[in-house]
């Protein structure tokens, strides 16, 4: 039995009236991958961004409930934000590197984090980008601007620059939507290798990718998970009818 990395219990959220998500309870275990699925609107970008406390900026929202990491609450009054950030990073549907140079994009978060040594940034720029499986493919150009690769290469560099901060959670909401197929099977086979030393947590649009690469997979309607379970139980034999409609296409 893994260790459970995020414990949620009761959560509501608020986008000023407007109730977001209902009553959502859940356990997030450490290094699997945690999918959400469900129709457009449902709530899972919501929910995934409650995770890193994405939502602080948003004035109008409220959270109410709990979220732990670590058993520690998230919310609580004095827990540093940026510190749960550096643990928990977030990759998102668009490639959105900064127009800087390959090298830089990937030493950024370590600068900030006070790195200034050349030798350990240069250690770091090449086992992110290993990590992202994309050393190979940029190291003879690190000078290069990231934004003037194509859009598959750009994500796993979004990917490996959340890998140079050393988190322990990685969000991802729907971060191939955007790719080709090609450029999606890598990611995808990523992912599966990601889960060794961290906690992956992906929306996905694409049914049969989450089937492909998570472990447990949650279902969202109109704000409620209406069922979490095993992967495989939710795509072969779900307990909920309305799963199931999802599932084999009949609505959403
Ligand atoms: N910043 C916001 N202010 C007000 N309402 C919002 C905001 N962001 C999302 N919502 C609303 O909250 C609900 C859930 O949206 P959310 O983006 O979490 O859904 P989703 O399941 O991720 O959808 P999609 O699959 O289309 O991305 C929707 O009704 C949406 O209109």
């Amino acid at each position: 039995m893994a260790n459970t990395k995020f414990k949620i219990k009761d959560l509501d959220f608020y986008y000023g009236d407007f109730q977001a998500l209902k009553n959502i309870n859940m356990d997030i275990e450490e290094k699997v991958v945690t999918a959400f699925i469900g129709p457009s609107g449902c709530g899972k970008s919501t929910f995934i961004k409650t995770l890193n406390r994405m939502q602080d900026l948003v004035s109008y929202a409220r959270v109410d409930g709990l979220i732990s990491l670590d058993g520690q609450n998230i919310y609580e009054k004095g827990y540093d934000a940026n510190l749960l950030r550096k643990k928990v990073g977030m990759v998102f549907q668009h490639p959105n590197p900064f127009p800087k140079s390959i090298y830089d994009n990937i030493a950024y978060g370590p600068r900030t984090h006070g790195i200034k040594d050349k030798t350990q940034l240069d250690q770091i720029v090449e086992e992110s980008l290993r990590a992202a499986a994309i050393w190979d493919e940029v190291k003879d150009k690190l000078d290069k601007n990231a934004t003037a690769i194509s859009g598959g290469q750009q994500q796993r560099i979004c990917i490996a620059r959340a890998i140079a901060n050393d988190p322990e959670v990685l969000l991802m909401d729907e971060p191939t939507s955007a790719l080709d197929p090609i450029s999606t099977g890598k990611i995808e086979e990523l992912i599966s290798e990601l889960k060794e030393k961290y906690t992956v947590v992906i929306v996905t649009h694409n049914m049969q990718q989450a089937a492909r690469i998570s472990d447990k997979t949650a279902f969202f309607l109109t704000g409620e998970v209406i069922e979490f379970d095993d992967t495989e139980k939710i795509f072969s034999n779900p307990s909920d009818q309305r799963t199931d409609d999802y599932i084999s296409g009949r609505f959403g």
